[in-house]
């Protein structure tokens, strides 16, 4: 197979309905396509994956980048509308440390209804995903520079979101502090882990307390192609946050 070509067309299609009941339709698999070319372009000036067969791409960046708001795809390929659990629309997301853009870009190809903010404290990383964005014409992602720590001070950001995604960015406790001040209440953040443990769980749910969230759920799950084992912590941003996160 030509590197450039990833399997994401009618290949890929039955695995996609199999594992997450959702199936791209033909312009969300251009956008993948396109996606995949971009990256693997990117990284000849950029350190921003080590995975670049188009196999490995589908699985641990497209499917895992969606694994994780499995819940919010549309079936069968429509782009309703998104609703919290008191049936409010979730309009806004902030990928924190989107590095290359997971799982952020994926998502928001799968959710054209979702605003997708992009964040990360790297220049060069943001820059790149300033060309990406026109490229793949997405319309409802943008970036934004700085670090999360102090980009939620600001008014604008400050539990504006209704979404918070992090992969590979930290310990789950530190995830949770750089989410929780940017949800609203009812707010969502989704942490994108490998191995789960219970050391981690107790760390986390000390770390959240005063930050006004609560570990909604813990899904185990394996990735479909080589099976590597996953986990997605679902934290609910249930009050205001008592006092400043640390640092
Ligand atoms: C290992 S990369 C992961 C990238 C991407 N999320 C993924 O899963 O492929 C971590 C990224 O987080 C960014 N980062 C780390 N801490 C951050 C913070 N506090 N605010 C914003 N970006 C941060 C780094 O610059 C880096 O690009």
């Amino acid at each position: 197979m030509n590197q450039m070509t990833m399997p994401v067309l009618p290949e890929m299609n039955e695995l996609w309905q199999e594992s997450l009941n959702w199936v791209p339709n033909e312009s969300q698999q251009q956008q993948f396509q396109r996606l995949y070319e971009l990256i693997v372009e990117g990284n000849r000036h950029l350190n921003l994956t080590r995975i670049t067969e188009p196999i490995e791409f589908w699985e641990k960046h497209l499917w895992d980048s969606l694994r994780g708001i499995a819940r919010l795809l549309p079936a069968n390929g429509n782009s309703g509308e998104i609703r919290d659990f008191t049936g409010q629309p979730m309009l806004k997301a902030m990928d924190i440390g989107t590095g290359g853009g997971f799982p952020g870009l994926p998502v928001a190809i799968a959710l054209p209804n979702l605003s997708v903010t992009l964040l990360d404290s790297t220049r060069k990383k943001i820059d790149f995903l300033e060309t990406v964005l026109p490229s793949l014409t997405i319309q409802n992602a943008g970036t934004l520079l700085g670090r999360s720590d102090e980009i939620w001070r600001q008014p604008h950001h400050k539990a504006a979101y209704d979404i918070a995604l992090l992969r590979a960015v930290g310990a789950a406790s530190l995830c949770a502090k750089y989410a929780l001040p940017f949800l609203k209440n009812g707010g969502l953040a989704v942490l994108y882990r490998g191995n789960w443990t219970a050391e981690e769980e107790a760390d986390l749910q000390s770390a959240i307390g005063h930050l006004g969230g609560t570990i909604e759920s813990v899904e185990a799950f394996t990735t479909p192609v080589s099976q590597g084992a996953r986990h997605c912590v679902y934290l609910r941003k249930v009050v205001q946050q008592l006092e400043r996160p640390a640092r």
